[in-house]
């Protein structure tokens, strides 16, 4: 089967784009890993699935699959950003506001002038049955009223992780200089640590500043991504719960900076940063 694409990138996080506005895609979780495969596929951490919404005052659906999984995903903020540029480009809106369904989550996204995207992504979840974490039998350390858990990772390491969903969950972690982090050995360990049973986002913050961190993500089912925008906004949410942070943040990820701005209790978490195609193509899978 031929397939054209859109290849897209938001601070380094990339996708595969599908247009499925004109004809649903018969596709499975073997397809998306073909196409998230950077040897034997196309190569993205994720693939965006674009359809028409048929829920009255909503523009469009997108559908979000890990790239190394395949597994299909609640939310991707990075994804969001794309997700508004690529209809735009194709002229399938000419609305600067965009209203867009996911699997779980209804999101708005504006078009700024610079070109820059901005994403109302909801209020964050802390609830534990929604995230899903299990913390049966676990005693949190208190700080500023907010919970940083335990988590035993089997090499006798005990870490301490805040738990957030932004849709999707994510724990995080803080630590001293995010460059010596333990991503490739403690991401994995974390991302499929049992008290998460749908698995997890895994994020190691350094907190440069109150208005300032330095963030690396081990995505769930697509291993350390050069961002993570719901990772963005889970580590600066937590931040602020924890009394580390102001309410408006930039981030920088190793692959470029985004924006975060969240004002606390069950106000929306509004993410900002860029959205760029970068080639477009037809594949055979
Ligand atoms: N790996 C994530 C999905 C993509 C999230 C990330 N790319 C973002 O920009 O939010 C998950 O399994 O929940």
């Amino acid at each position: 089967m031929k397939l054209r694409f859109t290849k897209m990138q938001g601070a380094g996080n990339d996708f595969v784009v599908l247009d499925a506005t004109q004809q649903p895609l018969q596709l499975t979780a073997e397809h998306y890993r073909r196409l998230g495969d950077r040897r034997f596929g196309v190569g993205a951490d994720q693939i965006l699935v674009v359809e028409k919404s048929a829920t009255p005052g909503v523009d469009f659906r997108y559908r979000i699959f890990n790239g190394g999984s395949g597994e299909e995903v609640e939310q991707c903020g990075n994804g969001a950003r794309c997700f508004v540029r690529f209809v735009h480009d194709k002229g399938l809106t000419t609305q600067r506001t965009v209203r867009v369904e996911t699997m779980n989550t209804l999101l708005e996204l504006r078009l700024q002038d610079d070109g820059r995207v901005t994403v109302d992504m909801n209020a964050p979840v802390f609830e534990h049955a929604r995230i899903p974490f299990d913390a049966s039998g676990l005693t949190p350390r208190e700080l500023n009223g907010f919970q940083l858990w335990p988590l035993a990772l089997g090499d006798g390491d005990d870490i301490e992780v805040a738990v957030v969903s932004m849709g999707n969950p994510h724990a995080v972690r803080r630590v001293d200089d995010v460059k010596r982090a333990p991503v490739d050995i403690e991401g994995p360990q974390i991302e499929g640590h049992d008290r998460f049973p749908r698995r997890v986002n895994a994020g190691f913050m350094e907190v440069v500043s109150r208005s300032h961190i330095r963030l690396r993500v081990y995505e769930r089912g697509a291993g350390e991504t050069l961002a993570c925008g719901t990772g963005a906004c889970a580590a600066v949410v937590a931040g602020i719960r924890l009394g580390w942070l102001d309410h408006r943040v930039d981030v920088d990820a190793p692959g470029g900076r985004l924006t975060i701005e969240w004002a606390g209790g069950d106000a929306h978490v509004l993410m900002t940063g860029p959205a760029q195609t970068v080639f477009e193509g037809e594949v055979e899978l």
